[in-house]
């Protein structure tokens, strides 16, 4: 296998291949563009015309996806995954994943849209480097531009494989990209409602590309991750990888349960309470007058919407940030 089909390995290490362009006896091209950073660029007679952004470790400790990645590029690079697609493989966070952390100082995922320029640490200018790279790579014209940002969560899940498809004012979600991901075996997408500052949002937002964050199970230490099936995303990547996509129907969305964000819970201070069970699962129903959270100067969130839904509730994320997520059924 060629060097560089040992991405993860060398991240992980924290070294610097000896040669950054290698091309596999197909015709492809990889190029190490610095830490975490893989760019795949095919045969330019074999181009299918997508670009295909795949990141995953943005938080250290969600294995799963990373591992997901290694597969794709230790198979492209063995020459038995043949690309028709450019594809830029991103590590977001290679030093939490060596820790083994979701972050070590910051969340990068909440540093995206601009938040790293009003911030400091090698977390901010990660995020501002990743960034870059996706800027550069999605800069060329008249190309299909597909981003999946590969997560998984804290806790259990209600529905266990899941994605969030950012909001820019004015655009409309994408009815095709819906019944592409319920190919790939997601089960519920959440329609957000605002723009955010996650990664998938600014590729959304500022590159034009399609993208969505994927949650795909629960988040376990490397070599743990037996219970997260994997296999229609896979097998869905390796198909959009070498340019034959089975033909899917834009108007089936059958079994595809639909959310849109109702409200973000923000913790404001450090007298933020949420009363919630530690172990609540993701998806779980809330109903309304239910008192959901209290926080300095007597503010309550209390549900109002009905068949609310909480989904990553987490009282021990930084004041200013969101604790948790209320959502609700939606159609398209
Ligand atoms: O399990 C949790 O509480 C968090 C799981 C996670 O990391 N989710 C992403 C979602 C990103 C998005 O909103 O698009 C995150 O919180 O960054
Ligand atoms: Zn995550």
């Amino acid at each position: 296998m060629l060097a560089l089909g040992k991405l993860l390995e060398l991240t992980l290490a924290g070294r610097e291949p000896t040669e950054k362009i290698q091309l596999t006896s197909g015709g492809v091209r990889l190029h190490w563009l610095g830490e975490g950073a893989l760019d795949v660029t095919p045969p330019a007679t074999e181009d299918s015309g997508l670009d295909l952004l795949l990141s995953a470790g943005v938080h250290g400790n969600e294995t799963a996806p990373i591992e997901l990645l290694d597969r794709l590029v230790q198979a492209i690079a063995r020459g038995q995954l043949k690309p028709r697609a450019r594809i830029l493989f991103l590590l977001g966070n290679p030093e939490a994943m060596r820790r083994g952390e979701r972050f070590v100082e910051q969340d990068i995922n909440r540093l995206f849209n601009g938040r790293h320029a009003e911030s400091s640490g090698f977390e901010a200018m990660r995020a501002g480097e990743l960034e870059r790279y996706a800027a550069a790579f999605f800069s060329k014209p008249e190309r299909a531009r597909l981003h999946y940002d590969l997560h998984t969560a804290i806790r259990g899940s209600k529905i266990e494989q899941f994605a969030l498809y950012p909001y820019v004012d004015g655009r409309e979600h994408s009815r095709l990209e819906l019944a592409r991901l319920r190919a790939a075996g997601i089960d519920a997408v959440l329609l957000q409602s605002k723009t955010g500052i996650t990664f998938s949002s600014y590729t959304y937002a500022h590159l034009d590309a399609e993208a969505f964050t994927l949650e795909l199970g629960k988040a376990r230490p490397f070599g743990s991750n037996q219970e997260v099936n994997l296999d229609r995303l896979e097998a869905r990547l390796h198909s959009l990888i070498e340019g034959r996509e089975p033909e899917f129907d834009d108007g089936n969305l059958d079994g595809l349960q639909l959310f849109s964000v109702s409200r973000e819970i923000i913790k404001h201070s450090d007298s933020f309470q949420l009363h919630l069970a530690p172990d609540i699962e993701n998806f779980s129903e809330l109903p309304v007058g239910y008192l959901l959270a209290e926080d300095i100067a007597g503010t309550r969130w209390v549900v109002e919407e009905e068949g609310a839904r909480i989904i990553f509730p987490n009282p021990r994320v930084r004041n200013g940030l969101r604790a948790g997520i209320l959502i609700v059924p939606a159609d398209v």
